[in-house]
């Protein structure tokens, strides 16, 4: 039983750390939706040298403000040797799904400089919850300056996407982070992949193992030059509708999904240059399109080393397999990373990534990631292998 005082998140309609193990409590919403008439129509009041602002991410320089802010200020590992650096064409990709709104995009300005300070995001999604699909605003890229940290500023963006999403009459959310919060409904574990293990010992990521030397460890990381998989191909826009048919049948058993329609693959999952990669198996025989496989581009700035100032990470996004072994699959995507100079490939224990994790010689990440789930109760906190659900 957690014995630390959550002042704001103790106000919020979340499961509570006091109610774990209660399995009486109904599972679904917490509190029902307040009439439209009654969100409060103005934005909260923020400390009085700073006002809100809409980021337009089409705009250049608004962009180019957002992707400043986080590359400073985002997050960093435990050790603080690295912080994500999303990329701005990543940043418009995550941000402007079909039906996104640019209200949504919430930064924090100092009014004398204007210079953005904060930020919070929303975007809308359809998450499956068991047999219910829930109308959510999925919440990311929370940030406040370095400088303007524990001023109790996060609740009040927290509060104000939450009213922004109510007025667009969505009532629950998703998200997830690296610390504890009232309540996880799932925690899992992050997976390292080396394809440069060399430059990953140089900055520190890791460690030559005991009794190798390097040419040893380099030896054990080697891949071969190409993907194994006769068929293995990159995603294009044809495939979409068939691609949609089997990622749906494949998120379809898992507790938590995205509920993806044609539209959602082709935004979310069509190949985009340094953003998502996206491959296929199609059978030369059939042409029917049996496996997929995609990841994400999210490179790490490098704190404090000379040589080094970027580290290239694909993370492990939705991969289906129905008839090339998952092992195989995955072993081709990693393949293709190194192929495109991919530093390292990163995967959650989610959805049945654990079959593939030590085979693929994957070594344990040093912290975890809770998912969270807003006014919307489930009825007992689930395994990483029943969450069908990647958040960027
Ligand atoms: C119906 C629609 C609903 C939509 C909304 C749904 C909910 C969405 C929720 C957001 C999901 C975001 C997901 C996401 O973006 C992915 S998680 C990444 C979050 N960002 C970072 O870690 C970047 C570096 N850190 C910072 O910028 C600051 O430390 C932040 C801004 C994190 C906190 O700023 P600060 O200056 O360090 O702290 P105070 O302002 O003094 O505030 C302290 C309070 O904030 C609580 N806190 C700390 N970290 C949090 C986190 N990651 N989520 C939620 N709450 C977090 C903390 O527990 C405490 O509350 P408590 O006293 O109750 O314990
Ligand atoms: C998910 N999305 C919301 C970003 C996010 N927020 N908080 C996080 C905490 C961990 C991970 C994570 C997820 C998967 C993974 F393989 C490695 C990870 O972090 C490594 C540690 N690290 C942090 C920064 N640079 C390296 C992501 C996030």
């Amino acid at each position: 039983m957690s014995v630390k005082k959550h002042k704001f998140w103790e106000t919020q309609p979340v499961g509570q750390f006091k109610e774990v193990g209660d399995s009486s409590l109904p599972e679904g919403p917490i509190e029902p939706p307040t009439p439209l008439s009654e969100v409060k129509q103005e934005p909260y009041n923020l400390p009085t040298p700073y006002e809100w602002t809409t980021c337009d991410m089409d705009s250049e320089d608004t962009c180019l403000e957002v992707y400043n802010l986080l590359k400073n200020n985002y997050v960093e590992d435990d050790e603080n040797m690295f912080r994500f650096n999303y990329s701005k064409e990543f940043l418009r990709w995550a941000l402007r799904p079909s039906g996104y709104f640019r209200s949504w995009h919430i930064g924090v300005r100092a009014k004398s400089s204007k210079k953005l300070v904060a930020f919070i995001t929303g975007v809308p999604a359809r998450i499956r919850v068991r047999d219910e699909v829930v109308r959510m605003a999925e919440i990311n890229f929370l940030c406040v300056h370095k400088k303007l940290r524990s001023k109790r500023l996060a609740p009040v963006m927290i509060k104000e996407v939450t009213r922004r999403v109510h007025l667009e009459n969505i009532w629950q959310a998703a998200y997830t982070a690296g610390v504890v919060l009232p309540t996880p409904i799932t925690t899992c574990q992050y997976w390292h992949r080396s394809l440069n293990p060399k430059k990953l010992i140089d900055v520190g990521f890791s460690r030559l193992g005991a009794r190798m030397t390097m040419s040893r460890t380099i030896k054990l990381y080697k891949l071969p030059d190409s993907p194994v998989t006769p068929g293995f191909r990159k995603m294009e826009l044809r495939d979409v509708p068939a691609v949609t048919r089997l990622l749906r049948n494949y998120l379809s058993q898992f507790v938590v999904a995205p509920d993806f329609d044609e539209d959602d693959v082709e935004h979310w999952l069509l190949p985009s240059e340094n953003v998502v990669d996206s491959y296929l198996v199609e059978s030369p025989e059939t042409h029917e399109i049996t496996d997929f496989c995609s990841f994400y581009t999210l490179p790490s700035s490098i704190l404090g080393n000379q040589t080094y100032s970027t580290l290239k990470a694909a993370y492990s996004y939705y991969n289906v397999s129905t008839k090339t072994p998952l092992l195989q699959l995955m072993n081709d995507a990693l393949i293709v990373a190194k192929q495109k100079d991919y530093d390292v490939f990163n995967a959650l224990d989610v959805m049945q990534n654990e079959s593939f994790l030590k085979e693929l010689k994957f070594g344990p990440g040093d912290g975890q990631l809770h998912y969270y789930l807003y006014n919307y109760r489930i009825r007992r906190d689930l395994k990483p292998s029943e969450l069908g659900l990647v958040l960027l």
